[in-house]
């Protein structure tokens, strides 16, 4: 649990478009949770041995509805203002971006204060169990907030009509867009060259790791109120795709996460720089806009300063080429195996909780400092051993001083370091795109087809735009070893013509 609370820190998180919403609900039987309301039991089968099935291919869930059409928009809207929500600038339609999508209704002012969800329409760690036994029993385990708002989540949408969330969850995507959703073959597959596939696993594996907690340490031993045909891997694949691409951090309320219905349906811009908020005055969570807008155009708000590929591993789409100012692409460094300094190097990077291997992201407008600091670390010559603990601090931000370190003797390699490494992962992305063209023709049904062929699209979207940092860093670090070259050769004359001149 421990090792998946790590990764439930993110803000509000995100899912993808059409072709994955390929399936129809699963067949339900009508149980019943002792004192419970009716209850729809989903027929979804998680026992251990399942799980892995499940995992290679996921099963529809019974609630929810397809994001791509406006089905439940009406009830919702209209539940919502029954139940508290002021009159609104925007409407939920269907939009260009993001399929569905708040469209302005009238005149929006820059700086102007919309939304004001109220505090009674938000789904937080504190809200109200329709089940309350259920909510009591993990408050008595302690459980973190992810996994309880995604077990609240999971209890409210299988008692269908009986929770008042019911027109709130069947407005919700029955299948999130996120990576949570791709096999480990379409993840191997697609986003071979880009570090995001890592990053998709270790999500994979938190969430799997989380829900297998909560069973063994609280779910078994409650089977009436946690029956594993409704709290199962599938339902809870489902909830944390929806937190993932809905959960909302509130900084005003000390960075606390809810799911706040309505300020849900904002979709992303990069352009945008406003984000969802709990405002103290006027006691809803609302936000600012950046600029005005006028009837008919929608509404974008900031999922937060994410690069394409946290997009695509949240919420399932990728912005267009070079529309992102904060892309990213994650730059794998390692030390050399054969560096005679191996396991000293090893240890100053372990002392300062670093490995021999490392990530470190690269922006069009250039690399942290983190990262020259370790290519200093990697090319540093035995005689320079003392300075390795220096350079392992300054690799991991642990540094005291905080300044960037600097070794002019070492500038050259480690630039030609870095560069190896930048062309190195720009021919994974080369070979990956190269091949693209003409993968997955050995589909043999249209559902199929429709889902890889979109997969690809979005992999194809990335690896273009992770690469494009690349060959962005390989020219800047090119210009910049010639230039060295150039000084060294304009001293090396300087040197000649000044013995000469001795001689
Ligand atoms: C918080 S929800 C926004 C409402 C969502 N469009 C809906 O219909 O439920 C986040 C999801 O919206 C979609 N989305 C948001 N911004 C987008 C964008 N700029 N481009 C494509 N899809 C976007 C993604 O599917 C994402 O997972």
């Amino acid at each position: 649990m421990a090792e998946a609370s790590r990764i439930f820190q993110t803000t509000l998180m995100p899912s993808l478009s059409q072709s994955l919403s390929l399936r129809k609900p699963c067949s339900l039987t009508i149980a019943q949770r002792k004192t419970s309301p009716t209850i729809i039991r989903c027929t979804i089968s998680t026992s251990s041995s399942d799980t892995a099935k499940a995992a290679a291919a996921p099963q529809p869930i019974p609630w929810g509805c397809e994001i791509d059409s406006l089905e439940n928009a009406a009830s919702l809207q209209k539940w919502l203002t029954d139940s508290g929500l002021p009159p609104q600038k925007m409407d939920l339609r269907k939009v260009d971006v993001g399929e569905r999508g708040l469209v302005a209704n009238n005149n929006i002012r820059k700086g102007e204060k919309i939304l004001f969800v109220p505090p009674s329409l938000v789904i937080s760690a504190n809200s109200e169990w329709s089940f309350p036994e259920a909510g009591e029993v993990l408050k008595r385990y302690d459980v973190p907030d992810w996994p309880l708002i995604a077990t609240y989540l999971i209890s409210e949408a299988s008692l269908m009509k009986s929770s008042r969330w019911s027109n709130y969850i069947s407005a919700l995507p029955r299948q999130p867009y996120s990576l949570l959703y791709w096999t480990r073959a379409e993840l191997d597959r697609y986003l071979e060259a880009s570090q995001i596939r890592e990053r998709a696993i270790e999500r994979i594996n938190n969430v799997t790791g989380t829900y297998n907690d909560l069973r063994d340490r609280i779910f078994s031993k409650h089977p009436n109120l946690f029956p594993e045909e409704v709290f199962n891997m599938e339902t809870f694949r489902w909830s944390f795709g929806i937190l993932f691409s809905r959960l909302v951090r509130l900084p005003s309320l000390d960075g606390r996460v809810a799911l706040v219905p309505w300020a849900d349906m904002l979709n992303h811009s990069c352009d945008v720089e406003t984000f969802l908020d709990y405002d103290k005055s006027s006691k809803g969570v609302v936000f600012t806009t950046d600029r005005p807008y006028q009837p008919g155009e929608q509404v974008f708000i900031s999922y937060g300063r994410k690069s394409n590929g946290e997009l695509l591993l949240s919420y399932g789409f990728v912005p267009r080429q070079g529309t992102n100012p904060r892309d990213s692409v994650e730059l794998p460094l390692s030390l050399k195996k054969s560096d005679k300094c191996y396991q000293e190097k090893l240890e100053a990077l372990k002392k300062n909780g670093l490995s021999a291997s490392q990530c470190f992201p690269l922006q069009v407008t250039g690399w942290p400092l983190e990262l020259m600091a370790y290519a200093y670390l990697a090319v540093s010559p035995p005689s320079m051993s003392g300075k390795f603990e220096e350079m392992a601090a300054a690799a991991s931000n642990k540094s005291t001083t905080n300044k960037e370190i600097r070794y002019p003797e070492l500038e050259e390699q480690a630039f030609q370091f870095i560069l190896d490494n930048c062309e190195s992962s720009i021919s994974k992305y080369t070979k990956f795109l190269q091949a693209s063209g003409s993968m997955d023709l050995d589909i043999t049904s249209p559902k199929q087809l429709n889902r890889k062929v979109f997969l690809k699209q979005l992999a194809v979207d990335l690896c273009n735009s992770e690469q494009r940092i690349l060959f962005r860093a390989q020219y800047i670090l090119r210009r910049k070893l010639r230039d060295m070259k150039k000084g060294e050769l304009k001293a090396l004359n300087l040197f000649d013509s000044v013995t000469k001149f001795f001689k």
